[in-house]
């Protein structure tokens, strides 16, 4: 497994090792040990997450401001343009964003601790999405920042329009929403 920090380095790339052969492949998805020695990922993962979606579907930007999660993600089906937005006002890197792609093929993950907003855009026909997190799903603690807030400034590799839900459609920009206390 390599793990490789990011521009914001507390977000992680992960790259589990893949053994393939006749057969397929297989790979360690989740080892609490190894993530634990080798980036000191102590989360206690409580709720699995997958999600399926079409070419196109952009979720997010989201996070909860009580019970923040931690969330350990991965594309099982397709491609997606995974991003993290940090929302930690005491870091020097609050309102960056970083950005990977992860797919079915590349087997990436990324670590991205609590204190962050959270979205993708599928960029394959469907994309399956798998993840974990270190607390439970909280809707009244959630709230959603808007995809395109010319703020974040986001790369996002559109073809056309996303698909947002209606509720992410009503995210407010980052001077507007309310931030982890
Ligand atoms: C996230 C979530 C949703 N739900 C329900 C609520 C709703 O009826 C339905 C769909 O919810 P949403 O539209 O919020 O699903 P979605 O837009 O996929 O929400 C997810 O987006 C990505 C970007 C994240 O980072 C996740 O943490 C989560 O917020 O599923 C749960 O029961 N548990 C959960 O943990």
């Amino acid at each position: 497994m390599k793990i490789t920090p990011t521009e914001i380095p507390d977000v992680l790339l992960i790259e589990p090792q893949v053994f393939g052969d006749e057969r397929g492949f297989f790979y360690e998805s989740y080892n609490e040990r190894t993530l634990l020695e080798k980036a000191n990922i102590s989360g206690h993962f409580v709720q699995d997450n997958h999600s399926c979606s079409a070419k196109n579907v952009l979720r997010g930007l989201h996070y909860q401001i009580k019970q923040p999660q931690g969330k350990l993600v991965r594309v099982v089906v397709g491609e997606v343009f995974d991003v993290a937005v940090d929302l930690r006002t005491s870091s020097q890197y609050f309102g960056r964003s970083v950005s990977a792609r992860l797919s079915a093929t590349n087997k990436h993950m990324l670590w991205i601790p609590s204190g962050f907003a959270h979205g993708f855009l599928v960029l394959s026909a469907s994309a399956e999405f798998l993840y974990k997190t270190t607390d439970y799903y909280a809707p009244d603690h959630e709230r959603t920042i808007i995809w395109n807030d010319p703020d974040l400034a986001i790369a996002w590799p559109l073809e056309v329009e996303p698909i947002v839900s209606a509720k992410d459609r009503m995210g407010k920009g980052l001077n507007a929403v309310e931030l982890y206390p």
